[in-house]
């Protein structure tokens, strides 16, 4: 029998073409068609998640916040050249001593400002961090963006208010607005997924 395959030709024939490759979806004949399909579904589910109404808000109030507390930096800046006010001797070159001296002084305005500036990050990065994991609970769009649009409102009023220096409760009120938007986004995850 001329065309009878032996064993050791079947090996032999398989070591060539191993068999095709695949996962759950991706049905292919090589590793690296196998690589790209999965490439694609990967995009698919972003393309996806960034329709998402829910997914779209979080981001929209995250980067607007992320924004704002990247922006009180500059403002120190701004603070202590017009207030006159550094901290390093190198930021005050070409000065007599005397006058380094004197704008080596803390300046009211700018510690106003930096206190300021550590408010939001105390604020700012757990909000992101909790409005994250409530975006992937798949809360109702209108209940989610009642919880970002009062904690980005009340971080500008806390801003505008500190910087201001205008009466309490003005700063107290808009601190306790946000921190109330991101405590109530993690009870609402922590109900959700509670496993201890
Ligand atoms: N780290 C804050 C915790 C409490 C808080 O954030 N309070 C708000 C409302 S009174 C505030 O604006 N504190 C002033 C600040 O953080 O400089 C503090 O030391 O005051």
């Amino acid at each position: 029998m001329a065309d009878a395959v032996s064993t050791q030709e079947v090996e032999c024939l398989q070591a060539l073409a191993p068999p095709p490759v695949f996962s759950r979806k991706c049905y292919c004949e090589t590793q690296s068609e196998l690589l790209s399909c999965r490439d694609a579904r990967r995009s698919a589910k972003m393309a996806e998640l960034l329709k998402d109404q829910v997914f779209m808000a979080f981001t929209t109030h995250a980067a607007i916040v992320t924004l704002k507390l990247l922006l009180m930096g500059p403002l120190t800046g701004y603070f202590r050249i017009t207030r006159k006010s550094f901290v390093n001797a190198e930021d005050v070159p070409g000065k007599t001593a005397e006058d380094k001296k004197k704008m080596l002084k803390p300046n009211e305005d700018v510690e106003r400002v930096r206190r300021c500036h550590q408010n939001d990050l105390e604020n700012i990065i757990p909000f992101v961090f909790i409005s994250l994991l409530y975006t992937l609970t798949a809360p109702p769009l209108s209940t989610a963006l009642i919880h970002f649009r009062i904690f980005t409102v009340s971080r500008f009023c806390h801003t505008i208010s500190y910087i201001l220096a205008l009466p309490q409760p003005s700063r107290g009120l808009s601190y306790v607005a946000g921190v109330g938007a991101t405590v109530s986004m993690g009870v609402q995850v922590l109900l959700k997924v509670l496993v201890l």
